[in-house]
């Protein structure tokens, strides 16, 4: 597997080392020990998380002001646009956001360690995203900044307005957001 630098210190896109054949495919999509020694990221992951969105679905940007999650995410089935933002007020990168395409097609997945929001935008007809968690869900304790927070500028590739649950469609701008140290 590949590890490969964002424009955020800490944040890395990961191309597994995919296997074909005339059958099809296999790749690891998760090593504990290749993680830790290979790739220098040492997580130890207690829950996975399966949702699937049609096409324009935006969730996010979501973070737990408790338990905050470090988030491994990849994408089974179609296309999303996977955005994570840096809210640790002291990081010199505080307020940044970077955004790549995850596709079921690319396999490529996203690292993003506690400290950061997370939200993607499906960008194909379905998309299917798996994401593994430091930390157990927090109900009461997530958070959820506003997706077209001016303040962050995120350029996401929205031809219209995107379907948001009710409680993204209220997320508070980073300026007002209770945040991590
Ligand atoms: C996130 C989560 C939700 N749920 C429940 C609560 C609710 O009834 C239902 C849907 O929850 P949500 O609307 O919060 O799901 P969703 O909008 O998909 O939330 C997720 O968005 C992405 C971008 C993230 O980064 C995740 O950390 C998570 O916040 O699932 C759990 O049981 N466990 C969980 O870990």
């Amino acid at each position: 597997m590949k590890l490969i630098s964002t424009e955020i210190s800490d944040v890395y896109l990961i191309e597994p080392q995919v296997f074909t054949d005339s059958r099809g495919f296999f790749f690891e999509s998760y090593n504990q020990q290749k993680f830790t020694d290979e790739l220098g990221i040492t997580a130890d992951f207690v829950q996975d998380n399966h949702s699937a969105s049609q096409k324009n679905v935006l969730r996010g940007l979501h973070y737990q002001i408790i338990q905050p999650q470090g988030k491994l995410v990849r994408v089974v089935v179609g296309t999303i646009f996977d955005v994570a933002v840096d809210i640790r007020k002291s990081s010199p990168t505080f307020g940044q956001w970077i955004g790549y395409e995850l596709s079921a097609e690319n396999k490529r997945q996203l690292w993003i360690p506690a400290g950061f929001a997370h939200g993607f935008l499906v960008i194909s007809q379905v998309a299917e995203v798996i994401y593994k968690t430091t930390d157990y869900y927090a109900p009461g304790g997530d958070r959820t900044i506003l997706w077209n927070d001016p303040d962050l500028a995120i350029d996401w590739p929205i031809k219209e307005p995107p379907i948001l649950s009710a409680k993204d469609t209220n997320g508070q701008p980073l300026k007002s957001a209770q945040i991590y140290e």
